[in-house]
């Protein structure tokens, strides 16, 4: 097992502690979701009793074979915990997430969840966002009108860099959802927020990988162990 996997495997058991009988959980997407997924695949089939929503058909594929129930968002109401991975994590935890597709389905479980809690090993940790490409679902009718859209927004609001679609094994990347996905190389975000807010203004745009002011905490795995990170209070 790579140092990777084993930072990823410590960081899942320790979000396994959150977990507790009857709970409705939000599964997140990626390689570290993965191992939370798998550590609780394990307590399911020793008998725990949780029933959970998926992000994405990789993750409800992988629960099911674990045998974790799996519930619509709509049939399982509000959540009590949605446990996720991130692409970066700041200081106040703002993230950047959809470096694997999923971050519409993870934001809508995200907001229908009473608490949020990120999982990743230190790599992840930034002093501000944005070396990972920003990901941002977009309608494929007019893709290329909306990137360019997405380019001008990013240049009003401090970013600037490469727009473009995600490719796939047989031409733009697919999300679950069927839409496309705009990665934004903009380095330095310099307002996040700002920028969130404008991206969301375009019509085409289905929703962007930026995560502000929603996870509660983050669960940090490193060579001095798993830490854990919560939201600077406003002063
Ligand atoms: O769309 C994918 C998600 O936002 C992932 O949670 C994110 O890309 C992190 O994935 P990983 O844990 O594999 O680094």
């Amino acid at each position: 097992m790579s140092n990777g996997d084993d930072l990823k495997r410590q960081v899942a058991d320790a979000a396994l502690g959150l977990v507790e009988p009857g709970m409705k959980l939000g599964l997140g997407t990626g390689s570290t979701a993965a191992a939370f997924i798998a550590a609780l695949g394990a307590r399911v089939r020793q008998g725990l009793d949780v029933e959970c929503v998926a992000t994405s058909s990789a993750t409800e594929a992988q629960a099911k074979a674990a045998g974790i129930p799996i519930a619509t968002l709509n049939s399982a109401g509000e959540l009590d915990l949605t446990v996720d991975g991130a692409d970066e994590i700041d200081a106040s935890l703002s993230l950047i997430k959809g470096g694997g597709g999923a971050l519409l389905r993870e934001k809508i479980v995200a907001m229908a969840s009473q608490r949020f809690v990120v999982i990743a090993d230190e790599s992840k940790l930034v002093d501000g966002l944005g070396a990972f490409p920003l990901p941002i679902e977009v309608e494929p009718f007019g893709a290329q009108s909306t990137l360019r859209m997405i380019g001008m927004v990013g240049r009003e609001a401090g970013c600037d860099g490469e727009v473009k679609l995600r490719e796939g094994a047989d031409g733009p990347f697919r999300t679950d959802g069927g839409h496309y996905i705009a990665d934004c190389a903009f380095g330095a975000i310099p307002d996040a927020a700002l920028l969130g807010d404008m991206l969301t203004m375009i019509p085409g745009v289905i929703e962007h990988g930026l995560f502000i002011d929603m996870a509660d905490a983050a669960l940090i795995a490193g060579a001095e162990g798993v830490r854990v990170l919560e939201p600077a209070a406003e002063t």
